[in-house]
């Protein structure tokens, strides 16, 4: 059997991507004398070449993550609707001028913070690369993307479309690399500016420090969650069951702001947990390739044990598996869709985000109560409410500790909408107009002048 060479990393690989960037940013360079329209429409292509490779880019998806193919083929419409959604805003990032005190001439300029480091996730390579060039590549900033290693496939994919958009050498590279060496010497690199993560919040913290003692580079994190979805007694039961069935199981629960708390009226609670077994009892779980297969392996070994573990733990703890609770099948990374009721509080798998197809359901009686409970965690990423009653729906989405708040719909994420975290579930917003600040530095330019006049 032949033995895979190992493949080392070096400081150097990180170094020559950086000066590449670095290059590419210099004053005078074809990228920083292009107009912002052109960048535009640089963006714009890539978009256009993703969706004309979109099959293949899906198919790539799945092998390199083990999503369903349907779900990969979501994630690229995705990922187009994000870069031209950015492709717009390239030539419109304005400044603006200031009727300040004094005879001074007052103008302020948006200019690109300059060569960005860009650590993504393994859950969504393709879509977390576009939620990262987009508003980089808009704000006339230089990136170096570190994909996970877990799935380094279609970052690099990328990276080939972008030769062929025309982007200028060096404005975009991608480099493969374990956490602890690339991401490191890339957060810690002397010649970045700026450093946008998105991964756990234990990783999170290290960057920061990182970041910090190396330049004070700037810093935006999209990190963990474990975001309540709350279903008020008043609502159609089928609905809200499917709607909290896809908030937790899309994506084999691999998603930053999945619904991981499932918090159930009193009133209907039986009902709900009968209706919310049966629906994940007949989620197709097997190769992701396969038509009509709705859920894949997790992404890794290491998360598929940590997830067993958690599954054992809720039975520990006292909860009800009324569905699933342990491997799927004999080979692979499979979990049952998992569904757990009676669950309090203070058990683990009400507190830690297990990242898997793992739905807990837990008990309200009160608006008060739900509030102090859904915002008793140290995440606030995001958060659903499911009511007809719209006192109902503002009461608690603004009182709930978290940065997107969805009214009977989950996930709602658009390219037009911040996303982010409150507490330890980021530093940030990603999407929107709000996703280009972080790669933007604000000047103020001020001008003498003989005499004022308004
Ligand atoms: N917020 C999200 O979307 C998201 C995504 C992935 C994982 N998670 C959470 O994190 C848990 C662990 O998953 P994981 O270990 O794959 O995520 P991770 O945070 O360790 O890895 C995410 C990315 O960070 C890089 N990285 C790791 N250590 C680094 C360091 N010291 N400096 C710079 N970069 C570093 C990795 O190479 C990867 O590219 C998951 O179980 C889940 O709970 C959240
Ligand atoms: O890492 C970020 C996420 O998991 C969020 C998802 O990318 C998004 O919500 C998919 O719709």
């Amino acid at each position: 059997m032949t033995t895979q060479p190992e493949i080392k990393f070096t400081q150097a690989d990180v170094d020559k991507a950086v000066e590449a960037a670095r290059r590419a940013f210099k004053l005078g360079s074809t990228w920083r004398t292009m107009d912002a329209s052109n960048r535009g429409r640089l963006i714009c292509k890539l978009a256009d070449l993703i969706e004309r490779d979109a099959e293949y880019l899906a198919a790539l998806e799945t092998l390199n993550n083990g999503k369903p193919l349907a779900e990969a083929q979501f994630d690229m419409v995705c990922a187009i609707n994000c870069l031209r959604y950015y492709a717009g805003w390239a030539d419109k990032i304005h400044g603006q001028t200031i009727p300040a005190d004094g005879n001074i001439f007052v103008v302020t300029r948006k200019e690109p913070v300059g060569v960005v480091g860009q650590i993504i996730p393994w859950n969504y390579p393709v879509l977390m690369c576009t939620w990262k060039f987009g508003p980089a590549l808009a704000a006339g900033c230089t990136v170096v993307l570190k994909p996970a290693e877990q799935t380094p496939l279609t970052a690099l994919y990328l990276a080939q479309l972008s030769v062929e958009a025309g982007f200028p050498p060096g404005v975009i590279n991608v480099i493969n690399g374990f956490g602890e060496t690339a991401g490191v010497a890339l957060t810690n690199h002397q010649n970045v500016q700026k450093i946008a993560f998105t991964g756990s919040t234990e990783v999170g913290k290290i960057i920061m420090e990182t970041a910090a003692k190396s330049n004070l580079k700037r810093v935006s994190l999209e990190l963990g969650g474990k975001s309540p979805i709350v279903v008020f007694p008043d609502v159609d039961l089928d609905t809200a069951v499917t709607t909290c069935y896809n908030a937790i199981f899309a994506n084999m629960g691999q998603c930053c702001c999945a619904g991981s708390r499932t918090f159930v009226h009193e009133d209907i609670y039986d009902e709900f947990v009968k209706k919310a077994t049966a629906m994940a009892a007949a989620r197709k779980v097997g190769n992701p390739f396969d038509e009509g297969v709705e859920q894949g392996p997790q992404v890794s070994e290491e998360q598929h044990n940590k997830i067993l573990e958690l599954l054992e733990s809720g039975k520990a703890q006292g909860a009800s598996v009324t569905c699933g609770g342990k491997k799927w099948g004999s080979e692979g990374y499979f979990i049952e869709p998992t569904v757990f009721a009676d669950v309090t509080d203070d058990m683990r798998i009400a507190k830690e985000e297990i990242f898997g197809p793992v739905q807990t359901i837990l008990k309200f009686r009160t608006m008060e109560e739900l509030i102090e409970r859904a915002n008793n965690t140290s995440y606030g990423l995001a958060a659903g409410v499911l009511t007809n009653d719209i006192n109902t729906a503002l009461t608690f989405a603004q009182a709930v500790e978290a940065g997107s708040v969805w009214v009977n719909c989950y996930d709602a994420t658009m390219p037009q909408t911040p996303f982010g975290g409150f507490k330890m579930s980021g530093q940030g917003r990603e999407l929107g107009e709000e996703g280009l600040h972080h790669y933007l530095e604000v000047k103020t330019i001020t001008i003498a002048i003989p005499q004022k006049n308004s």
